[in-house]
């Protein structure tokens, strides 16, 4: 069965799904202006949802449109395409989206968007390409693009692509989305982030320490996350999720989390969902691989 967005030829149909970031630590600047981080990545079992066809003509066409991203632009695109050139193949391919995630939340719907594609096709085109081709090619699409090709919770360094695989605990989260795009751009160069945390260890990270260093940033220069914060944290401890907008707190079942939700005002969306050590797209992939 497909989704609405999704035609009945689609070849193959994947999950793109989301991502928290437990806690996110700046360490310092680096030349070319990137940060230098720690973070951990755990993935969300919601998420969106892609449908690939082959085409022999070399084309590639999204057939979704995003608002405000424009067709070439959209990181589906751009990563089909490099695939295609990098692979000289000479196939191209149909691909709709079924979006789901909210853009520029913080949890990570582009660049799950893209790691898809390039795991789909991969798969489509017959390609021979080892996962860590894969992810460095999504490194160059952005930073948090090798996580999802790779698959597995992690704890990440540098900006985002040192990654060493992590067991975490998989509660169940509340997901609230304030009604605000954040700029991640805009977050990075205010003056008052903190950029001096030391580095830590990832063995205390496990043992449940760790914060968001954008968080207060973003509090104070969009209202409409500090609101969500200070609501949800009348009912569980409440953070940041990357550079926000979106913020989440943690339950150890689905009801607990389901009944702080239905308590929230129509004003916050929010979803419920269960963290995950190994992501939605890797466990629909070893299911095509065995049969
Ligand atoms: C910080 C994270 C944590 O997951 O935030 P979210 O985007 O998820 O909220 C990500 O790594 C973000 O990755 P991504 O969204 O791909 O960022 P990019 O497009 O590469 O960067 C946008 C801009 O943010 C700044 N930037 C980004 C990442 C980083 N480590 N240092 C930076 O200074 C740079 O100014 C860059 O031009
Ligand atoms: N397929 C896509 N889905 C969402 N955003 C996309 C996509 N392709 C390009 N973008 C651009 O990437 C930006 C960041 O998107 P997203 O990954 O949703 O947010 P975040 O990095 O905060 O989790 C969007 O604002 C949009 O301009």
């Amino acid at each position: 069965m497909t989704t609405h967005a999704i035609p009945d030829h689609a070849e193959l149909i994947l999950p793109a799904p989301a991502k928290l970031n437990l806690m996110l630590h700046i360490l310092g600047h680096r030349e070319d202006g990137y940060h230098e981080l720690q973070t951990l990545f755990q993935f969300l079992d919601h998420g969106d949802e892609l449908g690939f066809a082959l085409r022999d003509d070399g084309v590639i066409h999204l057939h979704t449109a995003v608002d405000g991203v424009p067709h070439d632009s959209n990181l589906i695109v751009r990563a089909a395409r490099q695939l295609q050139e990098q692979s000289d193949t000479r196939l191209g391919a149909d691909i709709w989206l079924d979006k789901r995630l909210p853009m520029g939340g913080g949890i990570g719907g582009g660049s799950s968007d893209a790691a898809t594609t390039l795991l789909g096709l991969a798969h489509l085109w017959q390609l021979d390409w080892s996962e860590d081709r894969l992810a460095g090619l999504g490194l160059s699409l952005g930073a948090d693009v090798p996580v999802f090709v790779r698959g597995r919770a992690a704890f990440a360094e540098g900006v985002g692509e040192k990654l060493t695989p992590v067991e975490l605990t998989e509660p169940w989260f509340l997901v609230a989305v304030p009604q605000v795009l954040v700029s991640t751009a805009e977050v990075f160069s205010d003056p008052e982030l903190t950029r001096d945390t030391p580095p830590i260890k990832v063995r205390s990270l496990l043992e449940g320490g760790g914060r968001n260093d954008c968080q207060s940033v973003v509090e104070k220069r969009y209202s409409e996350v500090r609101n969500a914060l200070i609501l949800l944290n009348k009912f569980v401890p409440t953070r940041l999720t990357g550079t926000g907008a979106c913020v989440f707190g943690s339950f150890p079942n689905r009801d607990d989390a389901d009944k702080v939700a239905r308590q929230l005002p129509a004003t916050l969306p929010s979803f419920v969902a269960q963290g995950a050590n190994v992501s939605m797209l890797h466990r629909r992939l070893q299911e095509l691989v065995r049969k």
